[in-house]
């Protein structure tokens, strides 16, 4: 088994630091999106809006990229869509592997938007040999005894692993030997590779568990602003003095007789 560690420095070879290059897909969704749209320029705050980021904080993602904008017209949106595509390299064609195609990999293997940015799906590969031949999203499913060979041919640097967890590090390490340098995994379990592979993860029941979080301590939020709501109310009711006998709208009559009126808290 490949040991290693999973994670990258802080800072790319030219400077850029990963958490900037982590939001630039973000700007790109959304400068494309303009772009789609024919929007000529855009200001930080408008493009900072659209993607969900600070707009100081994109100033300075920008900076990294050289990019620094007009004063009073903004950035230009094709020539930004190009500098960022041409920063994360996707201004080439990227052959991709889907190893597991189940559920998941099916799924992804259908999924346009792959394409559409610049990831061809070069190749479905299964264990399982009655799937070898079928054609999933188009694409013959072929047997993971050829994985290597797969590779090789198709010159693929990018493997996303759809297997269950306990073959994923034995497919990973499989996908590394044989050429594999980056490694997008959904199975849930924590991949060892070598120095110089990336691996991301992606957790859609960790993202659900996080939100379950949040929605518990907003639910506690609720039940303890209530709770305090309850406390005033019986603390304005302790200290409430009687009602004057015969006040207008401040007494109400009870089965035994005038029943002093609750202050309001
Ligand atoms: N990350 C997420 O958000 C997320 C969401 C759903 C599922 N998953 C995970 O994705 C994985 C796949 O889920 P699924 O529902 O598609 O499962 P599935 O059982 O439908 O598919 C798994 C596929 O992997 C194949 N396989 C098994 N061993 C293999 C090997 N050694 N080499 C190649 N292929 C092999 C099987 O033949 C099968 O076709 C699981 O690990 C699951 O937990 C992750």
């Amino acid at each position: 088994m490949a040991t290693g560690r999973t994670h990258r420095p802080a800072t790319r070879s030219r400077g850029i630091p990963e958490a900037t290059v982590a939001r630039l897909p973000l700007y790109l969704r959304a400068l494309t999106a303009l772009s789609e749209r024919s929007v000529p320029t855009v200001s930080s705050e408008e493009l900072a809006a659209a993607a969900g980021v600070n707009s100081a904080k994109l100033r300075k993602d920008f900076s990294y990229l050289g990019s620094y904008g007009t004063r009073g017209v903004g950035y230009d949106v094709e020539y930004l869509v190009y500098q960022i595509s041409r920063e994360l390299g996707l201004t080439q064609d990227w052959p991709v592997v889907i190893v597991g195609i189940g559920n998941l990999g099916a799924a992804l293997a259908g999924y346009g938007g792959f394409a559409s940015r610049g990831f061809r799906v070069a190749a479905l590969i299964d264990a399982d040999p009655a799937m070898t031949g079928k054609p999933v999203a188009g694409i013959p499913v072929q047997h993971s005894d050829d994985l290597e060979k797969i590779i090789e041919e198709d010159g693929v640097s990018i493997g996303v692993i759809a297997t269950p967890a306990g073959v994923a590090q034995q497919v990973c390490d499989r996908l590394v030997a044989a050429g594999v340098t980056s490694i997008l995994n959904f199975a849930p379990t924590v991949l060892s590779v070598p120095d110089g592979v990336d691996v991301r993860k992606v957790d859609l029941s960790i993202e659900l568990q996080i939100l379950a979080f949040h929605e518990q301590r907003k639910a506690g939020e609720e039940s303890n602003a209530e709770a305090d709501a309850a406390v005033d109310e019986e603390t304005a009711t302790a200290v409430a003095p009687p009602a004057p006998r015969g006040a207008t709208g401040g007494s109400r009559k009870g089965p035994d007789g005038d029943v002093p009126a609750v202050m309001p808290a």
